[in-house]
């Protein structure tokens, strides 16, 4: 593609904007996006009534910020609610909690901060095939914010040809259907949208998602250009570790609703202070087939958000979770015991199943079996004792008594207190110690 042209950008022919508070000393110090303690609880309903009888605690009290021309990664697997974080950001959906300021002024008070918002951010959809719609043609789609604004046909037609150029595609793609165009040329036309009223900050959700190699090079090529000509705000949304490290300056690490960790991203993925990035980092699949599977994998799932773990979020999958003082557990031994208390709590320990593999159907050798299928330790002393009698319960079927016994026996700071993330620019929420 050719070299960035300023002139032919989003500024030429935008509906008319209004001069930004860019350049003014407070709001310049200020960084573009300063998120403070967002949460977004969708409310769970049940009954005939449909009374709320919980929440799900998708995004649960998130504070970050992007500086201005910065691009920010937002990692974490598959519902770690990072999709609700950057609808909420947008205020495309309404937060329950929390603050964004954008470019010095709050957002979401009528008195100001919402429209500003509109206009000078956007968002590239995940899944542009849903983004656009089947029968228009993609011209007359990444036109829609303009017709929105009251942009005449014309020049809108005009617009687009240019935005078209300016993402690697043709003024003739204008005429195209969403069906006749490739992947990569969809995900061009979802980004030409975005750039159509100027944004200073651009929400990408997994835009790379699906594509080829080489196709998603070309659009992180594209992406990079684009955010140097315009001084774009970035944030990728994506659960590629990979596009994250090309692509960002900053990432934030999300997990069950919580950032985790923040920092530079070279320093977070080559170096993580969180297991659970340490987690994410390790599973990249590396080009070497005789390296060494990664000793940080993740197992298991992530959590129930409408029944988050007590104390840290993770520590029911933590390969590093720190054992009770004095047990004498290492942190396997002390995550098959979390493993056993998460499964009686959730009602998933079926004695049906532990019966067919029993060698008797007495309660001892329902205990054996019970303690083969989690790994259970056999620590000495209180600790012992406790796991020998929550297994007894279990195996009576009295779960509510084993989970009560093992949660008073087996304490650590990973399942009584939810570590805050520090302040600053690199930080993480663990109770292990740093050096
Ligand atoms: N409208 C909704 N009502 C209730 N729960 C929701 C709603 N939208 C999302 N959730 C829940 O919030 C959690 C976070 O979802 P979200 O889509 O934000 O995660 P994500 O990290 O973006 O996942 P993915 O990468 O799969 O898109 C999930 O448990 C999801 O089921």
């Amino acid at each position: 593609m050719s070299q960035p042209d300023a002139s032919a950008g989003p500024a030429s022919t935008a509906a008319d904007p209004e001069p930004t508070t860019d350049g003014t000393d407070g709001a310049a110090a200020e960084p573009l996006v300063v998120v403070d303690d967002l949460e977004k609880h969708y409310p769970v309903r049940s009954g005939v009534l449909r009374r709320r009888t919980g929440a799900v605690r998708a995004v649960d009290g998130v504070s970050f910020e992007i500086g201005r021309g910065e691009a920010l990664g937002l990692i974490g697997e598959s519902g770690s609610g990072k999709s609700t974080l950057a609808e909420t950001l947008l205020h495309l959906t309404e937060p329950t909690g929390g603050t964004v300021r954008f470019d010095g002024a709050p957002v979401g008070d009528e008195a100001g901060g919402f429209d500003d918002l509109r206009r000078r951010t956007a968002m590239v959809f995940q899944d542009p095939a849903s983004s656009l719609d089947p029968q228009l043609t993609v011209g007359e789609s990444a036109a829609e914010p303009l017709r929105v604004r009251g942009v005449a046909r014309r020049r809108r037609r005009e617009r687009v040809a240019t935005l078209f150029e300016r993402v690697g595609l043709t003024a003739a793609h204008r005429d195209r259907y969403p069906h006749e165009l490739s992947g990569g040329q969809k995900r061009r036309v979802g980004i030409a949208r975005a750039l159509a009223l100027d944004p200073a900050f651009v929400v990408l959700d997994e835009p790379t998602a699906a594509l080829d190699v080489s196709v998603q090079a070309e659009l992180l090529d594209l992406l990079a250009e684009l955010r140097e000509a315009f001084d774009l705000s970035l944030l990728f949304v994506s659960h590629d570790v990979s596009v994250v490290r090309r692509a960002c300056d900053r990432v934030a690490v999300m997990y069950a609703g919580e950032l985790v960790e923040t920092g530079a991203t070279r320093s977070v993925l080559d170096d993580p202070a969180h297991p659970y990035t340490r987690a994410l980092a390790a599973a990249v699949p590396t080009p070497d087939p005789r390296a060494e599977r990664p000793r940080h994998s993740l197992s298991g799932a992530m959590p129930d958000p409408a029944d988050p773990p007590d104390g840290c979020r993770f520590h029911t999958r933590c390969p590093e979770v720190i054992p009770p003082e004095d047990s004498g557990l290492t942190s396997a031994e002390y995550g098959a015991v979390i493993d056993l208390r998460v499964d009686l709590a959730g009602g998933e320990v079926d004695l049906d199943r532990l019966r067919a593999r029993a060698d008797g159907d007495d309660a001892d050798s329902l205990g054996r079996a019970l303690r083969a299928e989690y790994g259970l330790p056999g620590p000495d002393g209180d600790a012992g004792r406790a796991l020998s009698a929550a297994v007894d319960d279990a195996v009576a079927g009295d779960d509510a008594t084993a989970v009560g016994r093992i949660r008073e026996a087996f304490g650590s700071p990973c399942v009584r207190e939810n570590p805050e993330r520090g302040e600053g620019d690199r930080d993480s929420a663990c109770h292990l110690p740093t050096e």
